[in-house]
């Protein structure tokens, strides 16, 4: 049997008379690359933000491997084992690749403020371990070759690497990735996807929010589709693609 490890329940936020998110539950099982398509404005970041703290649904349960995460912060949420990547990427520009992963791993790590100024022993022990970690992590994702360089300075696709490795550095069971491909040309697609691939059979879940429903058919164990703020379908890949209510919100243009 499927074993849950996120599950939300009639989630509703409103933002003002607007009705981001409307009755939303889904369960998302534990290995599996789950998907979220919608035309735009049906309110998948809005339920991206929810699941990661950032937004404060007005009702709803959100349990999370067995931890209630209903209106947490998101430092609680990181911790609990849920990291995401940004629509709009949202990294340290002027800090190098390396630095960028490493502020990621300090969520797992215990020097606090006193460690870091007094630089004792444990602390520099840790700052090592940190530092060979995001290192891994970088030649986990492709880029360890970049790992000095500027994040500002490196190219668009190795910068969307570069966050999902800052995000890995936070040990997530979850990994959350909000459009991953935008911007992508269909060499880096195919690069994104066998990376996907590989967190998956690492043992990491994915959630992925991306308007390139070719990847999404291909890459997604299953599939739920937002419109206007509810959710209306769920299924594996061919079941969405030929249900008419999707072909109808969302699919008809990408059909014709
Ligand atoms: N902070 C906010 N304040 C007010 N309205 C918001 C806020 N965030 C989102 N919305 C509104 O909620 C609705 C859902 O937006 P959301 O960004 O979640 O859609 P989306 O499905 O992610 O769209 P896209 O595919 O364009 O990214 C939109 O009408 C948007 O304008």
């Amino acid at each position: 049997m499927a074993d849950a490890l996120l599950k939300i329940e009639g989630i509703h936020k409103r933002f003002g008379g607007l009705h981001a998110l409307n009755d939303v539950g889904l369960t998302i099982n534990r290995g599996e690359i789950y998907g979220l398509i919608g035309p735009n404005g049906a309110g998948k970041t809005t339920l991206f933000n929810v699941l990661t703290g950032l937004y404060q649904p007005d009702e709803g349960k959100f349990t999370f491997n067995g931890q209630d995460l209903f209106r947490q912060k998101p430092h609680v949420v990181v911790k609990a084992g849920i990291a995401r990547t940004f629509q709009n990427i949202r990294l340290f520009g002027e800090m190098t690749a390396l630095e960028n992963v490493m502020v990621g791993r300090h969520v797992r790590t215990k020097a606090g403020a006193l460690g870091a100024i007094l630089r004792d022993r444990a602390t520099m022990a840790e700052e090592k371990a940190i530092r060979d970690r995001a290192r891994e992590l970088l030649n986990y994702v492709g880029i360890g070759n970049v790992a000095n360089e500027r994040a500002r300075n490196l190219s668009y696709g190795h910068q969307r690497r570069l966050e999902i490795a800052r995000a890995l550095a936070t040990d997530p069971t979850l990994l959350a990735l909000d459009e991953p491909a935008a911007g992508m040309n269909p060499r880096e697609t195919e690069d994104l996807q066998a990376l996907m691939e590989k967190v998956r059979s690492s043992g990491v879940t994915l959630l992925l929010i991306e308007h390139d429903v070719k990847l999404m058919m291909t890459l997604c164990d299953r599939i739920a589709v937002l419109d206007y703020g509810k959710k209306i379908a769920e299924g594996v890949p061919q079941e969405v693609k030929s249900n008419p209510r999707v072909i109808e919100a969302y699919l008809g243009a990408a059909h014709a």
